[in-house]
Order: structure tokens, then C-alpha cells, then sequence
């Protein structure tokens, strides 16, 4: 029987952190011990300090709870695990004192992913990068905490078919994905209803490249002396991204070149997808879906209001697998932005940790 972790959440108010808050209050593995987010919030109860935008209600045990600014002291030492939901703009000073305090976190933000010592992991894709944790900590002198980052939302759900691909098919030499990319992944209060109602915006602001960078670490490899990362070197990816008037739920549509020759057939492809199954539904981590990718056969699936749901916001929903004939396939996906593109990810994450035994 693996002990109950007590989680502090930075940024706990935010988007993201309301979800952390939903997920690991029902969540038996999680007792939700400290919350963190601006001086703004700091001292008010949690009710008072966060505009609640999602559909189920606060959890009870977490309404009364005080809200603390984010600094590594009080309640925050006592947590097993810590999840940033943090703005981006605050995410670098705060997350490393959180570190150099040895507490294990799990960061959101965008601020670490690009470093050299930082894993970037998708839970249901490269949990093998976790293997440089200990590097990391020696680096770092600790001896319990460590930092791992989680990936853009559009690129959570865009590199776990891509895995599984790649790892049947062997190299992906070219990718071409186009997003229509929800509000909720803007935050609170994101996009004016004036700016996104009756419209679509072609632009979000350094997604594009976020995407084409990220998806290249994480589906690269930690290097054979586990102090590094080697990139993907002969994958190309371009990314087109646009926010529409959709509440939760990234769509990706995807278009794939295979090195191997001949590249294989749309009934292989899907046969790939829905057998791939990751590290964290082997170990039998709670919050891993039954299926990481959902293989929809119907022609106009998968779509957000229908499939975002799905395996409760954990999986991947992948239709309109066909030949492309330009590339080789081309496919359409979504994921929930907000659950496997960002808390979910982290709570899988430290599921994961746990099994692994990074977490005492
Ligand atoms: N939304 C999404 O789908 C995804 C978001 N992310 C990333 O996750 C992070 C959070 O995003 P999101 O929840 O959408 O953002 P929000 O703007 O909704 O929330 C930001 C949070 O940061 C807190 N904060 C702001 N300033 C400070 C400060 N000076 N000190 C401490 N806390 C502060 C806010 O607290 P307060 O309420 O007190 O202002 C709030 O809790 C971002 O880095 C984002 O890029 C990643 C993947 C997907
Ligand atoms: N930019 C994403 C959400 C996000 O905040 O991404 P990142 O964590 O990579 O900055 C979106 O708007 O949908």
C-alpha cells in the first residue's frame, strides 16, 4: 500500500490550479496540504481568493483553506510533492528557491523545459527521461526534491501518437500540425469574449515554436551517461496554431512523413495506436487511462464537446487516420488541454515518481 503524498499547489487559484485542485481532491493518493498564489490571494481563504470557472464545485475541504504566498516555508515544507500552476511571468524565481529547498515539484510552466538538466515529460510518452533525476540531484546537492517540467498543451497531445508511431515505425522525418486551440488554455481571463466569440484567431503568442522545439526533446532520448538529453536530429516539425471559440479541448490536425519505405498503411497505423500502451498504465498508475489513444472510426470525430472527456480527460482521442498524399498519413487528434495538457499530466507525473521510487 503506497502512503497518502500531501501536495502543495503554487498558483493554485490559476486555470491549471483549479484543476489540480479537482483532480486531487478526489484523488486517494493526494491530500491537498498547502495552496500558494500571488500576494493578491495571499491570507484569504480560497474561496475569496480564486474566480472558480470550473463546472463541479470547490471541494469542501478546500474552500476555508488560507491561501499562501508562494515561498518554500510553513505548510509548503511539510509536502511530499509540490504542482506549479504558475504564471510564467514569476515561474523561474520561484520554482528554483522551491528547488534549492528539496521538495519535488512538478512545474506547468514553460520556464525549465528547455534545460539541459531538466526532464520534459509527457506522462503517456517519456517517462523514461526521468532517468536523469539523479543527475539532477547530485548537480543540484539534494537529496529528496527535483524538477521536472510538463509540456505545452498542444504538444502533450500531439507526441503521444507520434510515439507510438515512432517507436513501431521507427523515424518520423517530417510533421506538419495545425491547432484549434481552446480559451481555457489562455488562462483566466485570456481572450476577450470580443476578440474569440463568432471568430477565430490565427496566433498564439510563442506556441508555434514551443510546439516544433518540445515535441524534438521529448521524443528524443536521455543520453547513455543519464546527464543530458539528445534531441531528435532528422524530425522536422512546423506548427500552425490557432485559439477558437471552444471552452476545453485542443484538435490537431496532423499530417506525417515515415522515413521507412514503403511508409506504412493506414490499417497499420491504427492497429500501431491502439495497441501502444505506456510506462504508466503498465506500472498501473491510477490516474493512467485504460487506452492512451482512442482510435475513433466515426467520420467526424473526435471533437471537444464529444471526446474530451475521455478516459477521464487522460487519453488521447485520435480519428480520421487516412492517406495523405502529400506526407504518408494525416490524422486528427484532441486532448484536454487543461487534464493531460497540464494538472493531469503533473498528477500522473507524480504517480509515476512514486512507482519509481524518486519519492520516499
Ligand atoms: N491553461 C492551460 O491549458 C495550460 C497552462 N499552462 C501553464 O500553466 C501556468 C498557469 O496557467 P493558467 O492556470 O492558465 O494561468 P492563470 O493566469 O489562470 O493562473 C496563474 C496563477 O499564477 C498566480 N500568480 C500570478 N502572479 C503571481 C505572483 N507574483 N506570485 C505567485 N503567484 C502568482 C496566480 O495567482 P492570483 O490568482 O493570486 O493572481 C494564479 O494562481 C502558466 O505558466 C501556463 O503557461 C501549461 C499548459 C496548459
Ligand atoms: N499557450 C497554451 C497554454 C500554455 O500556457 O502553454 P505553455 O505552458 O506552453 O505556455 C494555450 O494557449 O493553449
Amino acid at each position: 500500500m503506497t502512503r497518502v503524498l500531501k501536495a502543495g499547489i503554487l498558483g493554485a487559484t490559476g486555470t491549471v490550479g483549479q484543476r489540480f485542485i479537482l483532480l486531487l481532491a478526489e484523488h486517494p493518493g493526494f491530500s491537498i496540504h498547502a495552496l500558494g498564489a500571488s500576494p493578491r490571494s495571499a491570507g484569504k481563504t480560497y474561496a475569496k481568493a480564486t474566480k472558480w470557472k470550473m463546472s463541479q464545485s470547490i471541494p469542501a475541504p478546500v474552500r476555508d483553506m488560507i491561501v499562501h504566498t508562494c515561498e518554500p516555508t510553513g505548510e509548503f515544507l511539510d509536502c511530499d510533492v509540490v504542482f506549479s500552476g504558475l504564471d510564467a511571468d514569476v515561474a523561474s524565481e520561484i520554482e528554483m528557491a522551491f528547488l534549492k529547498a528539496d521538495l519535488a515539484l512538478f512545474s506547468n510552466a514553460k520556464n525549465y523545459r528547455t534545460h539541459e538538466e531538466v526532464p520534459l515529460i509527457v506522462p503517456l510518452a517519456n517517462s523514461s527521461h526521468f532517468d536523469l533525476v539523479p543527475y539532477q540531484r547530485s548537480k543540484h546537492a539534494l537529496s529528496k526534491g527535483f524538477l521536472i517540467t510538463n509540456a505545452n498543451c498542444s504538444t502533450s497531445g500531439l507526441v503521444v501518437p507520434l510515439k507510438a508511431l515512432q517507436d513501431r515505425f521507427g523515424p518520423l522525418s517530417k510533421i506538419v500540425v495545425t491547432t484549434m486551440q481552446a480559451v481555457s488554455g489562455a488562462g483566466y481571463p485570456g481572450v476577450s469574449s470580443l476578440d474569440i466569440m463568432d471568430n477565430v484567431v490565427p496566433f498564439i503568442g510563442g506556441e508555434e515554436s514551443k510546439m516544433e522545439w518540445e515535441t524534438l526533446k521529448i521524443l528524443g532520448e536521455v543520453n547513455p551517461e543519464l546527464n543530458g538529453f539528445t534531441l531528435l536530429k532528422n524530425t522536422k516539425v512546423s506548427a500552425t496554431c490557432n485559439r477558437v471559440p471552444v471552452i476545453d479541448g485542443h484538435t490537431e490536425c496532423v499530417s506525417i512523413e515515415f522515413e521507412q519505405r514503403p511508409a506504412p498503411s493506414v490499417e497499420e497505423v491504427i492497429a500501431c495506436l491502439e495497441a501502444y500502451r505506456s510506462e504508466a498504465q503498465a506500472l498501473g498508475c491510477h490516474s493512467a487511462p485504460e487506452q492512451a489513444i482512442i482510435v475513433s472510426r466515426e467520420e467526424d470525430r473526435p471533437q471537444p464537446r464529444l471526446d474530451r472527456e475521455n478516459g477521464k480527460g487522460y487519453s488521447v482521442t485520435v480519428g480520421r487516420v487516412r492517406e495523405c498524399n502529400v506526407f504518408d498519413i494525416k490524422l486528427t487528434l484532441l486532448v484536454h488541454n487543461t487534464i493531460l495538457g497540464a494538472a493531469g499530466s503533473g498528477v500522473l507525473l507524480a504517480e509515476l515518481a512514486q512507482k519509481k521510487g524518486l519519492i520516499a
